[in-house]
């Protein structure tokens, strides 16, 4: 019997299917592809071309958006700190099953904290946790601004927007980092082809 957290009298239960058997049902290594940046860097985009084409190869992937989780599991965090841990904190979780499951899981959110993301890394075996910094700058991300929100941000009807009067750590252990070269920015579908490559080396894209 073990105590977790709040969790008293509680026993793992094991499966007689494992991940190596999905592993091998799948023809793929369950991940989790970490994608962080600011907001507007192209994180939703690159996850989208990445789940796509990794789709017509016939891998199986998914997607966690922030956005789109705080929809629904995370719609009761707000944009405080301490939210955004707990945000980062239970998409990691989640995401960690999704691997656990032999799937390929993409995760999008802007996850500003450096102990947070790394804390996600550590909740997965070595190697299987694939940071990609989508190493935009502010004034790139500004410019998109597609839903308006940096505009907002600036006219003070916002507060705490990440990069404009809220912290966004970058990241120094990221095992890819995609960034401009000169004026120009890799297509999503480039960008996307990188981390398959790297899936590729890194012997993912089989069981
Ligand atoms: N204050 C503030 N700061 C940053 N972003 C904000 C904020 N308020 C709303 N939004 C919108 O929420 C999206 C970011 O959610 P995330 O869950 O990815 O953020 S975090 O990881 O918890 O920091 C983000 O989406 P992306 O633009 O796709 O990054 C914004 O659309
Ligand atoms: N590689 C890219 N090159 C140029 N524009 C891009 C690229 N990726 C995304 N965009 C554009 O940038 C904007 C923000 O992209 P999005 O994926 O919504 O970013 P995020 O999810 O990080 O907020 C969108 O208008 C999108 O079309």
């Amino acid at each position: 019997m073990s105590n977790v957290g709040k969790s008293t009298n509680i026993l793992w239960h094991e499966s007689s299917i494992q991940k190596l058997d999905r592993q091998q049902l799948l023809q793929q290594k369950g991940c989790v592809i970490w994608v962080t940046g600011l907001s507007g860097s192209g994180k939703s985009t690159l996850a989208c071309a990445l789940s796509r084409s990794l789709h017509s190869r016939g891998k199986l992937t998914y997607i966690l958006d922030g956005d789109n989780v705080r929809h629904g599991l995370n719609k009761d965090l707000s944009f405080g700190a301490e939210d955004r841990s707990e945000n980062i904190r239970r998409i990691g979780e989640v995401a960690k099953l999704f691997a656990d499951a032999g799937i390929i899981c993409i995760t999008s959110l802007i996850s500003p904290y450096q102990k947070d993301r790394d804390a996600c890394r550590e909740l997965l075996p070595k190697g299987d946790f694939i940071e990609v910094f989508l190493n935009v700058p502010l004034h790139v991300c500004e410019a998109r601004d597609p839903k308006g929100l940096y505009k907002l941000a600036r006219a003070g009807k916002i507060k705490g927007f990440t990069g404009v009067d809220d912290p966004y750590e970058p990241p120094c252990n990221s095992e890819i980092v995609l960034q401009q070269k000169g004026s120009d920015c890799a297509s999503p579908v480039d960008m996307a082809e990188t981390v398959i490559s790297y899936l590729e080396e890194n012997g993912y894209l089989g069981a």
